[in-house]
């Protein structure tokens, strides 16, 4: 079914980008980042941007620490970005369900689709303003390091359920 679209050509256009706050600090979630990074790349293109973690080098209270992580989040956000926050309250999704949403922004011509996973303490005021979209991944909270793992799998299994491949069985 989605072959009739010809998908393919709009698949090469769109660019994902997964924004994250601090660098992946366990080297088993690196290993599984790369391993689905360079599955997906077979199909979009998919960056993450690395937003330095910034709880160790100020003392900052919760809300001063989200309201910074939100301005430099929201520093990497093109005014025509289609932002998209992952997030325990979000819209909960099947896989096939996120591959259909997945679809939506390749027929609609969105050029860059733009996933976020907050910091520690979620976020800021500023950045749930500006995005229309909330993600959930499920109804339990995992930590921010995790997340970019878990959506990194869920991208690549949309891809191949998007492709007709056989990775995907329900
Ligand atoms: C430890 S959680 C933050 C929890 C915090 N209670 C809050 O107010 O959002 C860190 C980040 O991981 C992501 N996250 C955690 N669990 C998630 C889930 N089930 N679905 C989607 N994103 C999730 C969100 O981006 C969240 O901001």
């Amino acid at each position: 079914m989605y072959e009739l679209f010809g998908l393919k050509h709009i698949f090469i256009r769109m660019k994902i980008i997964l924004v994250v706050i601090g660098k992946t600090d366990e080297a088993y979630l690196n290993t599984g980042i790369v391993k689905y990074y360079n599955r997906i790349k077979h199909y979009i293109s998919f960056k993450m941007t690395v937003i330095p973690d910034i709880k160790n080098t100020k003392n900052l209270s919760e809300d001063q620490q989200k309201n910074k992580e939100g301005e430099l989040i929201l520093a990497q956000i093109q005014p025509n970005d289609e932002l998209v926050l992952l997030d325990e309250g979000g819209k909960v999704f099947s896989s096939r369900g996120f591959a259909g949403f997945m679809e939506q922004k390749l027929l609609h011509g969105t050029k860059r689709l733009v996933f976020v996973v907050g910091g520690p303490y979620g976020f800021s005021k500023d950045v749930y303003q500006r995005a229309r979209v909330k993600i959930s991944l499920s109804k339990m909270t995992f930590s921010h390091q995790m997340v970019r793992l878990i959506f990194a799998e869920q991208l690549y299994r949309a891809m191949t359920i998007l492709k007709n491949q056989p990775y995907h069985h329900d």
